[in-house]
């Protein structure tokens, strides 16, 4: 297996801030490798080491060279922060971006692919920034890259539009296009990652699939009852055997499997205790990133311990149950 991307221990200091500390990674051909960290964990950072818009110590090599050395037809890069020339519309930036490689593709497909189309003629300052951000995401793609760095590539776009880049994105994985993602939601690297790092004070803390991420360090399947009566609906679930615990106005069960969900409900029936309605989920990337994190967070019914508000509140429930309860 060939390795598109190596960092071998990689250092990168500001002063006294020392951004990255000793990183290890490789990603290889056509993997897609999902970044994740809080803010200040130093994901830009790797991001421009890997792209040799800044120096650091330690090693880093794009397929077997350094970035510096690496053919920019073959390499894509969507920095967190972007401003093409503002006066320019959509149609001609991704023009103008294209001019500077010597095969790109062809502008309708890329304005259509990123969901510009039909604003294709609007200058780029009149653009939401939803829709800027779309634009940079095709200056991004112009090139038809081998290798795609991607900084928080979502960010500001519509869930709408946000799932169809994620599709785009798909596509091009499937394509044997080689991508580093950063982002801040967990919903998007869950989706399109082969593999995560989670990088915590500039140390990759831990790497994985997703799978092996969540199993890891997930914790259990979880069930969430809404009721104003939890701490009674919570001694007479332990009763029952399960593992409850009483927030302010729900039951937090861990470890129930969807099967186990009937004799929950027999016992709250069986106590005469009333709940609003009940809600069941797997572990996901989100949990492990706050459980590696150690972020806190106050609130019923969350699914771990902790939370972060540098979390994608908008992180699909597509393994959630709800339904209602008896009143
Ligand atoms: N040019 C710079 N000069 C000084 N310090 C910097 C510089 N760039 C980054 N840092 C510091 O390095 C650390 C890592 O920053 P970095 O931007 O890589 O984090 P990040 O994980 O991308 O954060 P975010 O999620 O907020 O984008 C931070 O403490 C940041 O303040």
């Amino acid at each position: 297996m060939h390795e598109a991307l190596v960092a071998t221990d990689v250092t990168k200091r500001y002063g006294e801030t020392v951004a990255l500390d000793g990183v290890d990674l490789s990603v290889a051909d056509g993997e897609v490798f999902g970044l994740i960290g809080p803010n200040g964990a130093g994901k830009t950072t790797l991001v421009r080491a890997l792209t040799g818009t800044t120096a650091v110590d330690g090693e880093v090599r794009v397929q077997d060279r350094h970035p510096t050395d690496v053919d920019a037809d073959r390499v894509g890069l969507l920095p967190q922060s972007f401003s093409p020339p503002t006066r320019l519309t959509a149609r001609e930036l991704i023009d103008y971006y294209g001019g500077l490689y010597e095969t790109a593709r062809d502008t309708d497909e890329i304005l259509s692919t990123v969901g510009l189309a039909e604003t294709a003629d609007s200058w780029y300052e009149t653009l939401s920034g939803g829709q800027q951000r779309r634009v940079c995401v095709g200056i991004a793609l112009v090139n038809d890259p081998d290798v795609l760095f991607l900084d928080e590539p979502t960010t500001g776009i519509d869930p709408a539009g946000r799932r169809s880049l994620w599709s785009v994105l798909e596509t091009l994985a499937d394509g044997g296009t080689t991508i580093l993602l950063t982002s801040h939601s967990m919903a998007e690297v869950q989706r399109l990652s082969d593999r995560v790092g989670l990088l915590r004070d500039g140390q990759l803390v831990a790497v994985g699939t997703p799978d092996e991420l969540i199993a890891d360090h997930g914790g259990g399947s979880r069930l969430v009852i809404d009721t104003d009566a939890s701490e009674a609906a919570a001694d007479a679930l332990a009763d029952a055997g399960f593992a409850a615990t009483a927030e302010p106005t729900a039951v937090v069960v861990d470890n129930v499997s969807p099967v186990d969900i009937g004799d929950a409900v027999d016992a709250l029936s069986a106590a005469d205790l009333p709940y609003e309605s009940l809600t069941w989920s797997e572990p996901t990337l989100e949990d492990v990133y706050l459980q590696l994190t150690g972020e806190s967070f106050e609130g019923a019914g969350s699914r771990s311990a902790t939370a972060t508000p540098a979390v994608d509140s908008t992180a699909e429930t597509d393994t959630a149950a709800t339904q209602e309860g008896r009143q």
